[in-house]
């Protein structure tokens, strides 16, 4: 059945080449329409043009976007880190040690104690106009639970980041063997259960924690994990400078996120590569830290894309439309490369071209703003003016 989207004020495509459209990388066009099939989209352009459809609706003049894609998640856990939260407003600094608190939250929880919070997350996001998510394990830390993170996690996405090299868990610390022990586990039986639920494979790679990877470890599980059949995207460069924005080019990644503090080096090694800078700005807003500078990655002509990172540590928000007022307000990006980065751009860093774009053929996945243009996206902060519609 063919249903009709009509009475857009404004329409971003993402598409340059549309010829309604204002040839703007935001390929805006003005009282639009949209039609979708079997969730595909088979129609789209000025709506005095629109074919006939099964059923039409009308969205009053209200803007539409690509719906955001959420590339950077940790959705699969148990536990309240609130206190952690109220400790950082007053100065404790974030090292990823709360991992291990979500870590003993979300072992104890049972399978469907952990659908139940997953879908109710994943309620959130499509309410604040998120399609497609990409979600990480990491906070299983032990075979069975790993695999059982993806299990769930792949009944709402094919984006399943397998991410047992989060941190060394507790029962590893403390003795000379234990890192090593621990790698031995993830590259070893905890790969071999995890991959046939995961698409991806990710690593903390941070020297500047000392639960997180160094630059060699972090080598050594994104290479197992290439072996088996799994691409790579890394965690890098958060908390301080480090190896894994480099080691992310060297491997070929679609992503480095966070990208908090890059090197001069890096930022060209970004530019002249394929993988895309992930900016995640909620994390600097929810751990009181300096935001990266993305604008020099924007003028080195490198993809960037922003990300929630919704996760019980570092920024429990699921919402994109608050990543993009940050970037805007805090961290220079305009309004345009901001809704670039949340939909098209943080599409490339998984590596598709069906979403995060608005043209025959891509996935219908349109959100609707209470609002005449996506500016208000960043004018409006906390106002919840983006839903995905169904
Ligand atoms: N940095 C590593 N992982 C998460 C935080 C995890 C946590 O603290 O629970 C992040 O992306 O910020
Ligand atoms: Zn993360």
């Amino acid at each position: 059945m063919a249903t009709a989207w009509a009475g857009i004020g404004e329409l971003v495509t993402n598409d340059r080449t549309h010829p309604e459209g204002d040839g703007s990388a935001l390929g805006i066009i003005t009282d639009a329409a949209v039609v979708e099939e079997g969730g595909q989209i088979v129609w789209v352009g000025a709506r005095r043009r629109m074919p006939e459809a099964d059923e039409r609706r009308d969205l009053g003049g209200r803007a539409v976007i690509p719906s955001f894609v959420d590339s950077h998640s940790h959705l699969v856990f148990a536990g309240d880190r609130s206190a952690e939260f109220t400790a950082r407003m007053t100065g404790e600094p974030y090292d990823g040690g709360g991992i291990a608190v979500s870590m003993a939250a979300t072992r104890a929880a049972t399978d469907d104690e952990l659908r139940a919070l997953l879908g109710a997350r994943i309620a959130e996001l499509r309410a604040q106009g998120t399609g497609v998510v990409e979600i990480k394990s990491g906070y299983g830390l032990d075979v069975p639970n790993e695999a059982r993170a993806l299990r769930i996690a792949r009944e709402f996405t094919e984006e399943t980041t397998f991410l047992g090299a989060h941190v060394v868990p507790p029962e590893f610390r403390g003795s000379a063997t234990g890192r090593d022990d621990y790698l031995d586990l993830v590259c070893g039986e905890m790969l071999t259960a995890c991959a046939p639920y995961a698409r991806w494979i990710d690593v903390f790679c941070e020297p500047n924690s000392a639960f997180a990877f160094t630059g060699e470890e972090s080598e050594r599980v994104l290479r197992a994990g290439l072996a088996a059949g799994l691409e790579v995207r890394v965690h890098g460069n958060q908390l301080g400078p480090g190896p894994g924005a480099e080691l992310a080019v060297a491997l070929g990644a679609a992503s480095v996120d966070h990208c908090t503090f890059l090197s001069d080096a890096d930022v060209d090694a970004l530019a002249g590569s394929a993988t895309v800078a992930t900016f995640l700005p909620g994390v600097e807003f929810s751990t009181r830290s300096p935001y990266p500078d993305v604008r020099r990655l924007l003028d080195a002509g490198a993809t960037v894309a922003l990300a929630s990172d919704c996760n019980p540590g570092t920024c429990y928000s699921s919402s994109i439309p608050f990543a993009i007022a940050v970037a805007v307000r805090d961290m220079g990006m305009t309004p345009v490369e901001a809704l670039l980065a949340a939909t098209v751009g943080a599409a490339k860093s998984l590596r598709r071209n069906d979403i995060g774009v608005l043209q025959v053929g891509a996935r219908a996945d349109l959100t609707v703003l209470d609002a005449p243009s996506y500016l208000h996206l960043a004018y409006r902060p906390g106002v919840p003016i983006a839903r995905k519609l169904a």
